[in-house]
């Protein structure tokens, strides 16, 4: 039974056959559906709002486990909630009120977590460890996929695990994830892997062999970690 999860990022996918494709995935073992909310204007880029997600919901009961980066997100916390999100994380620079944000996902009945860019500290989460159930340490700019993973994150990563302690909160690296970088994260304490180049780069008949792969060499780093 593997320690860590593997949430692919369907922002890799093929966005024309978007319901096949998250079906496909999970067939192909992902623990969880990454999806990517994009605004255009927290960051530059624009994918899609609560009415795709609604539709996706038709293709799976997975877990789905949405990345706002939108700002401001608290308008919009409810129609994702209604759209069949279980987790919603967004952003600590989104604002205008973190821990507001977090205390409305959880009166929505839904799992909460707060994202991080790569130039954010982990301070930034120290005060509200008690409404969160996972932080997202981005290890690109977000926006885009295909990005190269920035390593000065891993620091990070031990900060955040060292924080957390003994709290039910999991760390998810969202970035440039691949077999290589994935368990240097996951020796330093990270134990979520959102993946979107390295799963879908070579079609569908793959998902499962690159899923495989970031999954066996990050379980084997966090289980090293943790003895
Ligand atoms: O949040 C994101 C971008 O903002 C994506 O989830 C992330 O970049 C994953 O894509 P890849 O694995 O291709 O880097």
């Amino acid at each position: 039974m593997s320690l860590v999860k593997i949430a692919p990022s369907i922002l890799s996918a093929d966005f024309s056959r978007l319901g096949e494709e998250t079906r496909d995935v999970v067939d192909a073992g992902a623990d969880w559906v990454h999806l990517d909310v994009m605004d255009g204007h927290f960051v530059p880029n624009i994918t899609f709002g609560p009415d795709v997600v609604k539709k996706l919901r038709r293709w799976t009961d997975a877990f789905f486990d949405c990345h706002l980066m939108i700002s401001p997100a608290d308008p919009y916390l409810e129609a994702f909630a209604r759209a069949g999100c279980d987790r919603l994380s967004v952003h600590a620079e989104a604002g205008p009120h973190l821990d507001r944000s977090l205390q409305f996902i959880r009166s929505l009945g839904k799992q909460a977590g707060v994202a991080l860019n790569p130039s954010t500290p982990a301070s930034a989460v120290e005060y509200v460890l008690d409404r969160i159930d996972l932080v997202i340490v981005m290890t690109v700019n977000p926006g885009f996929g295909g990005q190269k993973f920035i390593p000065s994150q891993i620091d990070k990563i031990r900060q955040l695990r060292a924080m957390i302690g003994d709290r039910p909160i999991s760390i998810e690296i969202d970035g440039g994830v691949t077999p290589e970088t994935a368990p240097l994260c996951a020796a330093a304490g990270a134990d979520v892997f959102v993946a979107g180049n390295a799963v879908f780069k070579d079609g569908p008949e793959h998902y499962k062999r690159h899923i495989g792969a970031i999954r066996a060499a990050a379980d084997q780093a966090f289980r090293a970690q943790a003895a």
